[in-house]
């Protein structure tokens, strides 16, 4: 690890007073409140420990939870090595015999406290709302989930690429859990949770029944159910778990800068990032991604059998309310139909679904860009496509696919044959993983919406793929999007 981090010292009386003022300021009935803490101060005049006041002063103002939640009479700001006879399990992350990798140990339930090997907490970005839950009362802090019949239906066996460092930003044994360390789980009453869950079902889409209807797409039974355009899909649900040496080398930084990061631009969120440098492994509070299969899962690996995929990453307002200004939907729905068409032809389909929205500047940032780019003088033009998104967010693109590849390489992909995407990130990204991209598929044109030209043609300018022309810098310009109010009738 990186030497320059420094651990912060804990202990201050100016810690101390802030918190109390923070406390101070959400109590109602401040001559109780007084007393408690005149009291306080009397109860701690003497060598405590700042774990200890900040006991008593979060007991003098009511923030203890009720008895049923359990949390211990310490707050515990952070961790630090070898304290407290914490002992983490093992974790040895690449290693084949998944026993000796050790489970992801990230609760603060009481039989995990002292064994966690992880900073952070299970479930992304859905551990707010667990606390939220904790804290309302709705869900009892303890609560140890019951994993009977949630076994994957379909098995995803180990795979070559699960061991080294072609995976660091999941838990390639992530979906085996409970059967790995059931004992743990049943016996030690261990909260050990799955970062990954497989299911089956059933999907309709009206552009796939339209194809159907069309003719585009035959009823095959297996694959294409039925007229209405039914399709059988095989879906794998993955939460982030970051390896940080492993993530910190695929961006060609160190782990102290990574970490550091993580910490400072979190708003100090993780602590353990800074005090806890033996633990490797952290579970970022962000949205992962599903892997949709159309096909037989266990082929997938083979070379010899044909495979179409599309990586895409999350447009909410087009993937599922039809925006016109980009190309999103229109290109996952093509992706979907040629995965289907190669399933069908003996091959597999596999589309990769990640919540990075806005290419990971969030739905905020998208909605301001929109803006400028609309009111812009000579309107929305390709030339300033990406010069509106660094103007307001500084970069202008945060989703850095070189973690992407991971869950490429945990299904076993060593090539594809076709790639439905124009992106030059991404395809660098998966040629960086080792995996052979036969074929290139742009959008076609008569699937691009109203407005989204201007996109297509910055983005091919900017270096995305096209089996047509390259749009020159005058090109660009005269490339313009619909006003607010120029609607076609
Ligand atoms: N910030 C921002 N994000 C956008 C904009 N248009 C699309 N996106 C986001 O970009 C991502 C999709 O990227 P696209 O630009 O459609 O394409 P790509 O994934 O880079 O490349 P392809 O695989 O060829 O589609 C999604 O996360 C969208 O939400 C935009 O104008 N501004
Ligand atoms: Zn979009």
């Amino acid at each position: 690890m990186d030497s320059t981090i420094i651990a912060p010292k804990p202990s201050t009386d100016t810690l101390l007073s802030n918190i109390l003022a923070a406390l101070i300021s959400i109590q109602e009935d401040q001559t109780k409140l007084r007393s408690q803490v005149e009291e306080y101060q009397r109860a701690t005049s003497t060598e405590d420990t700042v774990e200890d006041k900040i006991a008593a002063a979060s007991s003098a103002t009511s923030t203890h939870l009720s008895q049923s939640q359990q949390y211990s009479d310490r707050i515990i700001l952070t961790t630090y090595p070898g304290q407290m006879g914490i002992k983490p399990i093992p974790l040895h992350w690449g290693v084949t015999d998944p026993l000796t990798r050790g489970p992801v140990v990230v609760s603060r339930h009481p039989s995990s406290i002292k064994r966690r090997n992880a900073i952070g907490a299970y479930g992304g970005s859905y551990c707010v709302y667990r606390a939220l839950s904790i804290a309302i009362g709705a869900l009892p802090a303890n609560h140890i989930p019951d994993y009977g019949l949630t076994a994957p239906p379909v098995s995803f066996p180990p795979q070559p690429s699960w061991t080294g460092k072609a995976i660091v930003s999941m838990d390639p044994w992530g979906h085996m859990v409970p059967q790995l360390w059931g004992k743990e789980i049943q016996e030690e009453k261990m909260d050990l949770r799955p970062s990954i869950a497989i299911t089956k079902a059933h999907m309709t889409i009206p552009e796939i029944e339209g194809a159907v209807q069309a003719g585009r797409l035959k009823v095959d039974g297996n694959v294409v159910l039925n007229a209405q355009g039914e399709l059988k899909v095989t879906k794998a649900a993955i939460e982030p778990v970051w390896y940080l040496p492993g993530v910190a080398e695929r961006f060609g930084i160190t782990e102290g800068v990574l970490r550091r990061a993580l910490f400072e631009d979190t708003g100090g969120m993780y602590p353990e990032l800074i005090t806890r440098p033996d633990l490797k492994v952290f579970l970022p509070p962000i949205g992962g991604a599903t892997v949709y299969i159309f096909g037989d899962p266990s082929t997938i690996p083979d070379t010899t059998v044909p495979l179409t995929s599309r990586v895409h990453d999350e447009c909410n307002g087009s993937d599922v309310f039809g925006s016109d200004i980009c190309t999103c939907r229109p290109y996952l729905i093509y992706g979907i139909e040629e995965c289907v068409r190669q399933a069908q032809e003996g091959g597999n389909g596999v589309i990769v679904y990640f919540r990075k929205e806005g290419r990971a500047l969030g739905e905020v940032t998208k909605y301001l860009v929109y803006n400028a780019r609309k009111r812009q003088e000579g309107g929305d033009t390709a030339d300033n496509y990406f010069l509106r998104t660094e103007n307001v967010a500084g970069v202008k693109d945060a989703r850095f696919q070189a973690l992407m590849p991971d869950i490429l390489s945990w299904l076993g992909i060593k090539k594809i044959d076709r790639f439905m995407s124009m992106s030059n990130m991404k395809y660098e990204a998966i040629a960086d993983a080792n995996i052979e991209v036969v074929e290139r598929c742009p959008i076609p044109d008569e699937l691009i919406p109203a407005d989204s030209r201007v996109e297509i043609d910055a983005k091919i300018a900017a270096g995305y793929f096209t089996s047509g022309q390259v749009p020159t810098e005058k090109g660009l310009a005269d490339v313009k999007g619909r006003g607010w109010d120029d609607i076609q009738h």
